[in-house]
């Protein structure tokens, strides 16, 4: 049984890995996931300069999942594209994600001009989706916005490329932003980023649980499967062939993974369950996975890909 992908032509051996943001901050977790089951890594989400990010407490686990605003705390993009540049010629043929953002398109096309100057072989990740940056919108939710950047990101940059989407929740935006994705060479689609601006609270304490913004901060894990699951189905349908689809929220085990993939995913991405359990997470859920496909009569993933049912 086979739980082999691929991406924007690079194959890889498993179809799960880390969501930008965890254990991807610093060289020791992304070496963790580097020597686990994961099928490769994505850097935390770069910017041009290091960033401390948000005060602490910025991360809590709650009883269905988590909250973060983190606030884009990274050692810059430089760091992440040396490790990259290390990993790529200790472990050739490997493919790597690189995650960036910018604060406006200046900055993304600045970032992606670092990119091409580096050796980096790998795949970018162009995340318009973070909801922890005060004062900053959720890129994703400007479609306008969205539209500008792409523009001038693929007047630029062509080598594979990907665009972490925040999720959406109403059925015309899912055909308004297809519309626009169609219009680009993306190599391919990741849905979805943390509920932007949700509110957990500590009932004994009479608190909220993290620091940043009033507590309000981007919620994982199982609250966010229905929503991701939504958002991956959503795409596939209005998506050309020709993007592909990570589905990213939710995923605690196999039958998860097995579910994002049913609803069309090419490679699913953990974040939360990765952050509680650490990495031997990887090879709980590709054995789950496994599984799964075993118990149905599968040997690879393609079998049952985007093969969901409706009614
Ligand atoms: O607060 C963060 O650093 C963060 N947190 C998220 O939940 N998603 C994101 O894309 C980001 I850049």
């Amino acid at each position: 049984i086979s739980t082999r992908t691929h991406i924007a032509g690079f194959n890889f051996d498993n179809c799960i890995m880390n969501a930008a943001g965890v254990y991807d901050y610093s060289a020791e977790e992304l070496d963790a996931v580097q020597q686990s089951a994961a099928a490769t890594f994505v850097t935390k989400s770069a910017t041009l300069v290091p960033r401390e990010g948000n005060p602490e407490p910025r991360y809590c686990n709650t009883p269905y999942g988590s909250i973060n605003s983190m606030g884009l705390p990274n050692f810059g993009l430089a760091y992440y594209l040396d490790y990259v540049s290390a990993a790529q010629r200790q472990v050739p043929g490997k493919t790597y994600f690189v995650s960036l953002t910018g604060f406006n398109v200046e900055e993304d096309i600045a970032l992606l001009r670092q990119v091409q100057a580096s050796d980096f072989e790998g795949i970018v990740e162009l995340n318009l989706s973070c909801p922890n940056v005060p004062g900053k919108p959720q890129t994703g939710y400007d479609f306008e916005a969205v539209t500008r950047i792409l523009e001038a990101v693929f007047d630029l940059y062509r080598a594979p490329l990907g665009i972490k989407l925040p999720p959406y929740f109403d059925l015309v935006h899912f055909d308004q932003i297809a519309a626009i994705l169609n219009r680009f060479p993306l190599a391919y689609v990741n849905s979805v980023n943390s509920i932007g601006n949700g509110l957990c609270v500590d009932a004994a304490a009479e608190s909220v649980l993290i620091k940043p913004k009033q507590g309000f901060g981007g919620i994982g894990g199982a609250y966010l499967k229905p929503t991701a699951l939504a958002n991956v189905f959503a795409f596939r349908q209005r998506l050309n062939s020709s993007i592909q689809i990570i589905g990213t929220g939710g995923v605690q085990n196999g039958t998860d993974v097995f579910e994002h993939i049913l609803c069309g995913a090419d490679m699913v991405q953990v974040g939360t369950v990765l952050h509680q359990e650490g990495v031997a997470v990887f090879e709980r859920l590709t054995r789950e996975l496994k599984a799964v496909m075993a118990q149905k009569g599968y040997g690879g993933i393609d079998e049952f890909k985007g093969r969901l049912k409706t009614l």
